[in-house]
């Protein structure tokens, strides 16, 4: 049988409530979710479902109240070293240029600086970015931004990478400029990807697999869709291809009733 790179089995996560410590959530419960080596996998569901906490408990950050991770076939336990992670928000160090930003994480690790300087220009490269390595944050676009969070994550050569709504704050062009970007990257190194979204379209132009979550409370999966669509794919033009259209179509039909329970319990929460 293959190895799976990233195996979360029978997952629950509990947490005490924010507003009443006395109170417990469970968030996630009865999640079992595995993912091949160089597999694209997408987790979609209703906000505030529970999508960041599985994300979570795969790149080691938080331990599940039950349940186990494995990494290659290996017990998780602390955080996971093979793992890259990109956040929803900005990660990027304000008072480090672009390129001090990409040198960090392999520092970190010991490379000796000559080389990861080289390896931060490279990768800089790669994502659209060669030139601008001595900008701060702030003298950066938004999708640079994006771009200099890529390359950090790439440059350590992650077996596995956890993407958590890397995208969600840029406009649409931008979005699926990076989106191709990624998919070209992943094509050529074939790691195993756990991207998370909100965005079904998103989802499927992106992935080789689509799980859709349940609204909480116990979050759980409700629907796993192969995305059977050809490679290499633009997010742009897959998107009116007939298939996309079907896929669309039936995952939507599981997907919709959780969005509109979501949808409700926020209305609920601020009432
Ligand atoms: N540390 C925590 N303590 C208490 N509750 C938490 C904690 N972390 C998450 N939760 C709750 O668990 C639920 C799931 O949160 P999570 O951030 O995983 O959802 P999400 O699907 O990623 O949300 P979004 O779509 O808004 O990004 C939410 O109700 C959240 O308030």
């Amino acid at each position: 049988m293959a190895v799976h790179a990233l195996e979360l089995i029978d997952i629950r996560c509990t947490f005490r409530a924010k507003d009443d410590h006395s109170q417990r959530y469970t968030a996630v419960a009865d999640t079992t979710l595995r993912i091949a080596d160089g597999e694209f996998v997408s987790v979609v569901g209703p906000t505030g479902c529970g999508k960041s906490t599985l994300l979570n408990v795969g790149a080691g950050l938080l331990e599940p109240s039950s349940g186990s991770v494995r990494v290659f076939g290996q017990p998780l336990s602390g955080i996971n070293t093979r793992a890259g992670y990109m956040f929803q928000s900005e990660a990027l160090l304000p008072w480090r240029s672009a390129l001090d930003n990409v040198k960090v994480g392999l520092q970190y690790r010991g490379v000796p600086d000559a080389q990861a300087r080289e390896q931060a220009e490279a990768w800089l490269a790669r994502v659209g970015l060669a030139g601008f390595g001595d900008r701060y944050p702030h003298q950066l676009s938004g999708g640079m931004r994006k771009r200099t969070a890529l390359a950090q994550v790439l440059a350590l050569d992650p077996d596995i990478i956890l993407m958590d709504e890397p995208f969600s704050a840029l406009d649409i062009q931008t979005r699926q400029l990076m989106e191709n970007e990624v998919l070209d990257l992943w094509a050529a190194k074939k790691k195993a990807v756990l991207f998370i979204t909100h965005d079904l379209d998103e989802a499927i132009a992106m992935s080789d697999r689509v799980v859709v979550l349940s609204a909480g409370p116990a979050t759980h999966p409700i629907g796993e869709f192969e995305i059977d669509l050809p490679r290499p794919r633009d997010v742009a033009e897959v998107r009116v291809h007939p298939r996309f259209v079907e896929l669309h179509t039936q995952i939507w039909n599981v997907l919709r009733d959780e969005v509109l329970k979501g949808y409700a319990q926020q209305l609920k929460a601020v009432a």
